[in-house]
């Protein structure tokens, strides 16, 4: 109504307004508007219908901008990417991470740019062309491989095994270390990650109103406690690495960040405004574990959903295999441009069950604008990652599972279909994992799938597609039963893993 009458007296220019608005009451913001049984994706996806594919709603005194087209989203991520790179203070995400001491949760600073670049930089050291993390990879999905031949053709739940080989690759790139299966360490750490995924930033009432804090909480109560376990054993790894720490050799990520903080200490001109603290090691490490482990594991199990859900998909992509690679030897990175197949199966995966359906928030830095509409510094920005995979504008049957809309007309090489595409967010704040994650879900899922079929127990129902919504968007538990592919029970390679 402000905004007719200005504009009827001519007092906002074109293109100069507020973008539609959910109703909103003083201290609650529109929290009576948003009370539903949906998941916030879906529920977000759903206010479309009313207030447009961009609006904003208040979230006690936070102004929210949801964003649910990808031209939209791609000028915020990209054209804006800077005055959009902010990120909100929670009362969950700063006991996470002592204050936004890490990259995923801290905002834009040079503290934060100089993190960011370092742990890129170190990842890379490890990354595509070097065959240390090939060598990584494929060790955990050998040993993967030899678990399941252990307990073919009885049901089992992937996940703990699944976590297990990822949670080694980091801590592999981390720690210079890896976990047998039921270590004492290994076992705690699975308890207080998930005790993480399911209380942090889930916009739970603390995060809206910090001043509830006071009160007993469940949810931040599991949360210290997990934190605190958490920090107890980074910290244990970071003494250990102290003590061994050679300027000569970098054994590992934890040995970059060292170096880092030691070049800082010794006023070494390009670090020594950014004051890298032993916190700062920490949490970056802790990020490391946070955002690489729980995401690409939830991608392998939505991926084996879907897998048993469309028994046609996993023979498309063994017949792949079978023809590309063959029984003599193990799937390599060098064999990703040779399998389009299963390379457009983890596309698919990715786009129908994006594992970060509202990606981290944004924060505008600075008054700025977004299509026609105006934002103001200070808000809070959700770009709705499930609406760009699920338009209908986009994509043909957005709820249909298939591979094939990634594959060029001959069906030889991997395309993409539509722009409306971001499975790890785009510009300044893109996933920092991207390439690692794809390597561990191409890897892990070939090994898998050349030497095993993975099928429904009998008499139990598929997964469910649904999923549970948290910090990432999970499938909910089912086992599947891993049969040796025919031919393969007299494999040498099947003896090797
Ligand atoms: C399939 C697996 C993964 C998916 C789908 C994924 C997706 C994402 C998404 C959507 C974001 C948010 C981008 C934004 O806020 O705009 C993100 C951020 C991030 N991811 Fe990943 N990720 C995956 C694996 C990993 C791995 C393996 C690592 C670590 C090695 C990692 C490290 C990070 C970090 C540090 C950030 C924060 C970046 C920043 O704020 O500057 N991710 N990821």
């Amino acid at each position: 109504a402000l905004y007719l009458k200005q504009k009827m007296n001519g007092f906002v220019p074109a293109g100069n307004r507020s973008p539609p608005s959910l109703p909103s009451l003083p201290i609650i913001g529109s929290l009576m508007s948003l009370v539903s049984d949906s998941p916030p994706h879906i529920f977000f996806q759903d206010l479309q219908k009313k207030y447009g594919d961009l609006y904003s709603l208040m979230m006690g005194s936070h102004k929210l901008l949801i964003v649910n087209n990808h031209h939209h989203a791609k000028e915020i991520l990209i054209k804006k990417g800077k005055i959009f790179a902010g990120r909100p203070r929670t009362v969950t995400t700063d006991l996470l991470t002592r204050d936004g001491k890490d990259i995923a949760f801290a905002d834009y600073s040079s503290t934060w740019k100089f993190h960011r670049k370092m742990v890129h930089g170190a990842l890379c050291m490890f990354g595509e062309g070097s065959v240390s993390i090939e060598k990584i990879i494929c060790r955990e999905a050998s040993s993967m491989c030899e678990v399941l031949t252990e307990s073919q053709n009885s049901a089992v739940d992937l996940g703990p095994e699944l976590t297990r080989a990822v949670t080694n690759v980091v801590c592999a790139l981390c720690f210079n270390s890896s976990y047998k299966r039921g270590d004492a360490e290994f076992e705690s750490m699975l308890q207080y990650s998930q005790g993480i995924v399911d209380t942090v930033a889930k916009d739970s009432l603390v995060d809206i109103f910090p001043w509830l804090q006071i009160f007993p909480n469940k949810d931040l109560r599991i949360l210290r406690q997990c934190i605190s376990i958490r920090d107890k054993l980074l910290q244990k790894k970071y003494e250990e690495h102290k003590v061994t720490y050679s300027d000569n050799v970098q054994r590992d990520l934890l040995d970059a960040l060292l170096r880092a903080k030691r070049s800082s200490e010794n006023n070494n001109s390009s670090t020594r405004d950014v004051g890298l603290t032993e916190d700062h090691v920490l949490m970056t490490v802790g990020d490391i574990f946070g955002a690489g482990v729980e995401t690409t594991t939830t991608v392998l199990k939505w991926s084996i959903a879907y897998l048993v859900h469309n028994p046609q998909v996993q023979r498309k992509i063994q017949e792949e295999l079978d023809s590309k690679i063959g029984k003599e030897r193990h799937p390599q990175l060098s064999d990703r441009g040779n399998l389009p197949y299963l390379e457009a199966t983890i596309r698919e995966v990715l786009r129908i069950r994006p594992v970060s359906p509202l990606l981290i928030p944004h924060v505008a830095l600075q008054d700025s604008s977004v299509g026609e509409y105006t934002v103001q510094k200070g808000t809070r920005v959700v770009i709705n990652l499930w609406s760009l995979h699920h338009d209908e504008k986009e994509w043909k049957n957005p709820e249909l599972f298939d591979p094939g809309r990634f594959l060029n007309e001959e069906g030889d090489g991997l395309c993409c279909p539509s722009g409306s595409y971001l499975p790890f967010g785009a510009g300044v704040r893109v996933c920092l994992g991207e390439a690692l994650a794809k390597m561990e879900l191409f890897l892990f899922l070939a090994w898998i799938l050349q030497r095993f079929t993975l099928e429904m127990p009998t008499g139990q129902p598929l997964p469910d597609l649904q999923g549970k919504f948290g910090v990432v968007l999970q499938p909910k538990k089912f086992k599947v039963v891993a049969k040796v592919r025919a031919d393969w029970e007299k494999s040498p390679l099947m003896q090797h893993c």
